[in-house]
């Protein structure tokens, strides 16, 4: 679906969707849990759909209590021997790991993007854990046929934190304790998130330095009531938007979160952009942009954000961890440096690990989302700005993370 993006000032206030990351957390957590558990302000995307359908599919009951509250009886109990885990990155490594607790063989199936994402970390140290797992050369479909047990293992965390995330849930109900020694981790405050749903669950895990992990086995997930947050991500292209062409407040987003997107405050604040924190909401308003230094290794989500940004302030940018976003939804840093040049706005990737973008005028053209929703969301913020309209092809992709975007940004644009 083609999208046509306008250029104007926005003016507004937006509540995001719920964070897809703790939605998906919490649901796995919901399902490891014997009891009830009730998960508040949960909205649908298409990322917390496939969760959604994976946590019914190993077993969990749930009752739609009312259109954003789920009630949900948990207990592993698979009722098919495939899941489908859509085109999400976290459902595939976090619900193998989950699948590994069942003896029944289950095989884990995505689409699209998906199938071209690497899932070579997960095989060795699911193996060493004693589930045996076939896959399809390091891409999906995997096969994995538990129970995991527990033990001392060595994981690779230096292309995604997400396998991690999986195997910090999924081992406190093995038979046996578990040490992960994990090498390289990156996007070390999703982990923090993963942690803290473990513990607001009742779970205990230690960890030193992001490199050391101890999970007891055979724990319990107590039943727990669990507001889902806001989502930083979608939060973070709205403030944007509110930095670069006028003014925007996001409610139900705390600076108090662990969500590594909190950090795009950081950057608005470098480019010279006027933030305003409050218990409950953020505000960002308009000032004349310079350009910025940003550390994105621990955020790469941020980065499509990032150079909406960079794209409207003056000067050259510097973006570091672009070595991160080759293995998204599409390989972001050349998405963006392509698609940015179609609007006239200089991106250099030449550097390892590193983007250069030069602010400047954006012009009207024909883009691409590379089938990527933050890449959609990048394109129009950066459209605020342009002599005329942007068109997207592939608008349809923001589905994956904030289904109702467009019709947001249109309630604020003027
Ligand atoms: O755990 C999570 O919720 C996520 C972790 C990050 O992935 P990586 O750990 O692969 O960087 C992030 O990019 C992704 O959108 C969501
Ligand atoms: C990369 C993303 O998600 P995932 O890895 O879960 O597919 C994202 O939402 O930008």
């Amino acid at each position: 679906m083609d999208k046509t993006a306008g250029p104007g000032r926005v003016k507004g206030t937006l509540t995001p969707p719920c964070s897809k990351s703790y939605a998906q957390r919490a649901l796995a957590a919901a399902l490891l849990s014997e009891e009830v558990s009730v998960l508040r302000n949960l909205e649908f995307c298409d990322d917390t759909r496939s969760a959604l359908r994976c946590i019914e599919a190993l077993g969990a009951r749930v009752r739609q209590a009312d259109p954003t509250t789920l009630s949900i009886q948990g207990g592993l109990d698979p009722r098919v021997s495939r899941l489908d885990v859509g085109e999400s990155g976290l459902a595939t490594r976090l619900f193998t790991p989950l699948a590994s607790l069942c003896s029944t063989p289950i095989v884990i199936e995505g689409r699209d993007s998906l199938l071209r994402r690497p899932m070579g970390m997960m095989l060795e140290p699911l193996r060493r854990l004693g589930v045996t797992v076939r896959d399809n050369d390091g891409y999906l479909p995997v096969e994995v046929r538990g129970p995991i047990r527990g033990g001392e293992v060595e994981v690779d965390g230096s292309v995604s934190s997400q396998f991690i995330t999986g195997l910090l849930l999924a081992l406190p109900k093995a038979g046996q304790d578990t040490t992960l020694h994990v090498h390289g981790a990156v996007s070390t405050p999703y982990l923090d998130m993963t942690l803290d749903t473990a513990a607001r669950f009742g779970v205990e895990i230690s960890q030193r330095d992001y490199e050391e992990f101890y999970i007891p086995g055979r724990q319990h997930y107590r039943s727990t009531y669990f507001s889902i947050e806001g989502d930083w991500s979608a939060a973070a292209m709205l403030l944007v938007a509110g930095a670069t062409a006028g003014e925007v407040t996001v409610r139900n987003v705390s600076m108090l979160s662990k969500q590594a997107d909190t950090a795009i405050c950081t950057a608005l604040v470098r480019a010279g952009a006027a933030v305003i924190n409050e218990p409950e909401s953020v505000t960002v308003q308009h000032r004349p942009l310079r350009a910025f230094e940003f550390d994105a290794t621990n955020c790469p989500d941020l980065f499509p954000a990032l150079a909406a940004l960079a794209a409207a302030a003056d000067g050259v940018s510097e973006i570091r961890g672009t070595s991160r976003l080759e293995y998204k939804e599409c390989n972001r840093a050349e998405a963006i440096r392509d698609e940015y040049a179609k609007l006239g706005i200089e991106v250099d990737t030449s550097e390892e690990d590193l983007m250069r973008i030069r602010g400047g005028q954006a012009h009207g053209a024909h883009t691409r989302s590379h089938g990527d929703h933050r890449m959609a969301m990048s394109l129009a913020v950066a459209a605020l700005r342009a002599d005329s309209e942007i068109t997207i092809e592939g608008a349809e992709s923001v589905a994956k993370s904030y289904p109702g975007f467009f019709e947001d940004l249109e309630h604020i644009r003027y």
